[in-house]
């Protein structure tokens, strides 16, 4: 059995982490480590893994995580894994880091878009970006992953397709999106209070996110085109789930019928991305507890714009799931081990 550790285990990302891998047939009971609850159970602050067989929460002591793991994840905030991953690194282990920190190839820009210090430039050159749909070879090869953003799996996975193409303008992107408040941790702070979130919508972080510049290198890496997006995030008042919304502009006439085409040829053999009917409109509650990003293609001939509308649960494909699919392919297991069939609904 892979022994797996979660550092970060008692934050969201963590627990999903922890569900997820309780129903992993090739991964062992994991580890669970904590930067401010060692010796308790995690069972006592999250009831719903009464059942699940966990030891008491450790503290993180880089040595003994390494002798006592072979795959660890880092469900830490931005600043942690920038500190611990290049320690990890000197030792056989393998990382999957889900913060930020392993994701910008600039050191600069990720200073300018997180506030903290970089982690050093061999760790960052040596983390594979982990979107499987388009770096799977390298995530095969791979000892540390920087899992993308939840923003960033939504956005790219819709929008890459027709990046890819010389159909459309590069410099007309724009990315609406929308998520759930687990997006943002589990950590209070007023503008996840109930009393300011509920029967509420407002945008964030415009022009200012730092998923932007993520999701411009990730565009720029596969299409060989630089170009700046437009991103607007929204916090909506749901728990879980993403909806971006993608426009741009096309400089050649295309019909409905090749777009849809087209998508279903690049994704034919992807098992966690499915391209609905042409027209469409995928909820987020279709792929709520699943690791499925759920595209649906629009064509508004009046404007010329084609509009991507792509769903994915924010913990899951936008953060545990995808974490779990990138192990998957690193410890050479059937891709979708461990990870739900099919969603839960309603
Ligand atoms: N929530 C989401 O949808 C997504 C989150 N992410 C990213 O994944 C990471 C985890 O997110 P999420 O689980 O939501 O965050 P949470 O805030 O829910 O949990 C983070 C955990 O990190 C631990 N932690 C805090 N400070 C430190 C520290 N200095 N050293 C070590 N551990 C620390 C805390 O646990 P303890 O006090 O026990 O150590 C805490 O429970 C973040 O970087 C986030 O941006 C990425 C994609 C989606
Ligand atoms: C709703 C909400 O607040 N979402 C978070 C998601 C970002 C995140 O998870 O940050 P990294 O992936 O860059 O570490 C945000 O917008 O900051």
């Amino acid at each position: 059995m892979l022994r797996a550790g979660i550092i970060g285990a008692t934050g969201y990302g963590g627990v999903e982490l922890i569900r997820l891998l309780s129903m992993h047939s090739e991964v062992g009971t994991p580890r669970v480590y904590s930067s401010s609850s060692e010796g308790t159970a995690l069972a006592s602050l999250f009831p719903h893994l009464h059942q699940v067989e966990l030891p008491l929460l450790e503290s993180i002591d880089v040595p003994s995580i390494a002798e006592n793991n072979d795959v660890v994840f880092l469900a830490t905030p931005a600043g942690v894994s920038a500190q611990l991953t290049p320690q990890l690194l000197q030792t056989n282990v393998k990382v999957i880091d889900l913060s930020g920190d392993l994701r910008l190839n600039s050191a600069e820009q990720y200073q300018a878009w997180y506030k903290k210090q970089p982690a050093d430039a061999q760790t960052v050159e040596q983390a594979v970006y982990g979107l499987p749909e388009y770096n799977r070879e390298l995530v095969k090869q791979a000892q540390v992953i920087a899992n993308p953003g939840c923003y960033p799996t939504a956005t790219l996975l819709g929008l890459l397709p027709l990046a890819k193409t010389d159909w459309v303008d590069p410099d007309t992107w724009i990315i609406d999106a929308k998520s759930g408040v687990s997006g943002a941790g589990r950590g209070v702070s007023l503008g996840v209070h109930y009393g300011e979130l509920n029967e509420s919508i407002n945008a964030y972080k415009v022009g200012q996110h730092q998923h932007t510049p993520e999701i411009e290198q990730v565009i720029q890496e596969q299409t060989g085109k630089a170009l700046l997006v437009q991103f607007t995030p929204h916090l909506v008042p749901m728990t879980r789930g993403i909806l971006a919304t993608t426009y741009v502009k096309l400089k050649k006439q295309v019909s409905a019928a090749e777009l849809q085409e087209y998508y279903e040829s690049v994704y034919k053999d992807e098992p966690f991305v499915r391209i609905r009917p042409f027209g469409s409109h995928p909820r987020t509650k279709e792929v709520s507890g699943s690791n499925f990003c759920d595209i649906a293609l629009h064509l508004d001939e009046r404007t010329g714009r084609v509009i991507i509308l792509s769903v994915i649960d924010n913990l899951i494909k936008g953060a545990a799931g995808q974490a779990i699919q990138n192990m998957n392919i690193m410890c050479g297991f059937e891709e979708t081990a461990g990870l739900p069939k099919v969603p839960l609904y309603p």
